[in-house]
């Protein structure tokens, strides 16, 4: 970024003086469902991209839209909505996501954005406006709920409303870009949007994405066809357990990410678990689409309840989970180069990184910014406030990246490939019957 973008006014680093802000994007999750009533009141706590409620209305609308829809894009929570609370759908005068409802309070303008609009279901991504007819098939009213979509992804929306200004301590006339899903932000940060790299992206959600000129529509629903922040598009697999499983042994045990890494570096059960296989899917899945599934911890034998040996098993449950994904979206023609790009809280792990690089059989780079999102915003806000277009600023303050580069171990593939076996098959028997 810029210095005269950063800092005090001048560019230096100035603790004492705050700092001068000119322009904001936000940057949020996808998918998420915020209702308003006529006064512009919440009119219930968001649904959020994670929930898997609506699992029976996305298999409805799988089938009248011709494409797998799973249960997170946001059209299918609001038929939830309108099946299981319809006093409040009723009252919905307004449909925003998370971002937008973010964007709406700052600026008084209530938008969608390209990229994010990606997550509803209803966009026609290629024509890049409103899928009426998708929207109609839901419901008449539907047309009405979801807000204009913003015409560019280069221009501001607006400037801050001097009450949200004061609240926040912000000078008056703060500009506000048009924000994104965290998804489409993290290819900014990340420099990918770009230069075309491959994107793995270890949060709360584990992701895969990269930037494509042309929409990539998948009829089986496997890679999510979605807009990006800057014009283009990014093709996305999206898993809904990552982060979370980690969490799971680092609360059982009561230890650190640091100290579970020690032990599980130490522990006698290298690449494979010693055939213990951890299925991550503690809050359902969408990829695949088993929204019903459930975890399980499988091959265990008499003393294995280790805090390293299952900190492992959870690294390689949340892995192979992407991996198995990412095999299936290469079989479909997308071509990921040589190296992989990490980001998100996950990619602070030494042994993570290593086991993505040796299981993918891939090398492993990082940006020196792990929280991509929130750099992509920072970039699209300085690009707004510029008048330059997005990927012109991103093209010209491309993110650095670590020195480091990871390098798969030959010796850990077949380990890995085993493995990743077994975890197919394993979920294909636990979870494909019993779940739509
Ligand atoms: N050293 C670490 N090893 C493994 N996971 C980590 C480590 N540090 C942070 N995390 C995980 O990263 C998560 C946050 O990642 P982030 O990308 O910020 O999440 P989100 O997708 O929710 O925005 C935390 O919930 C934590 O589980
Ligand atoms: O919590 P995160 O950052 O993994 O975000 C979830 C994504 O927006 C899902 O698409």
């Amino acid at each position: 970024m810029d210095p005269a973008l950063r800092g005090d006014a001048t560019g230096a680093q100035n603790p004492s003086k705050p700092p001068c802000v000119k322009a904001i994007s936000v940057s949020g999750q996808q998918h998420g469902l915020v209702v308003l009533g006529e006064h512009d009141e919440v009119l219930r706590p968001a649904k959020l991209w994670c929930d898997t409620e609506s699992a029976a209305e996305a298999e409805e609308l799988s089938a009248k839209f011709g494409w797998k829809l799973v249960p997170s894009f946001t059209i299918t929570k609001l038929l939830w909505l309108k099946r299981n609370e319809p006093e409040t759908y009723a009252a919905t005068r307004c449909v925003l996501l998370p971002h937008d409802y973010v964007n709406w309070w700052l600026t008084g303008r209530k938008v969608m954005e390209l990229g994010d609009a990606s997550g509803t279901g209803v966009l026609d991504v290629e024509g890049r406006r409103w899928d009426t007819a998708a929207m109609d098939a839901v419901d008449a009213r539907v047309r009405e709920l979801f807000p204009p979509l913003v015409a560019s992804p280069d221009q501001a929306i607006g400037t801050l409303r001097p009450e949200v200004a004061a609240q926040l301590g912000l000078p008056a006339g703060v500009v506000v870009g048009p924000g994104s899903g965290d998804n489409a932000m993290s290819a900014l940060g990340a420099g990918a949007a770009v230069d075309g790299a491959t994107v793995v992206s270890q949060g709360t959600s584990g992701t895969i994405f990269a930037s494509s000129s042309t929409a990539i529509l998948d009829p089986t629903g496997l890679i999510c066809p979605f807009c990006d922040a800057t014009g283009n598009y990014l093709p996305l697999l999206c898993t809904l357990n990552c982060t979370r499983v980690l969490e799971e042994v680092r609360e059982a045990f009561g230890l650190d990410h640091e100290r579970l890494t020690e032990l599980a570096e130490a522990d006698a059960a290298g690449p494979g678990c010693g055939g213990v296989t951890w299925l991550p899917y503690l809050i359902g899945e969408r990829t695949p689409c088993w929204p019903h599934a459930s975890g399980a911890l499988l091959g265990l034998r008499p003393g294995c309840m280790r805090p390293g040996l299952l900190y492992r098993a959870a690294i390689e449950g949340a892995t192979l989970s992407l991996l198995s994904g990412f095999r299936r979206m290469t079989a479909a023609g997308l071509r990921p180069g040589a190296q992989l790009r990490l980001v998100g809280g996950g990619a602070k792990n030494r042994l993570w990184k290593q086991v993505v690089a040796d299981a993918f059989g891939m090398e492993v780079v990082l940006p020196a910014e792990p929280d991509s999102a929130a750099l992509g915003a920072a970039l699209q806000a300085a690009a707004v406030l510029q008048g330059t277009t997005v990927s012109d600023y991103v093209a010209q303050h491309p993110p650095p990246m670590l020195d480091q580069v990871i390098k798969p171990n030959p010796e850990h593939r077949a380990a890995y490939d085993e493995a990743l076996v077994r975890f197919e098959s394993l979920g294909k028997q636990l979870f494909a019957q019993h779940t739509k």
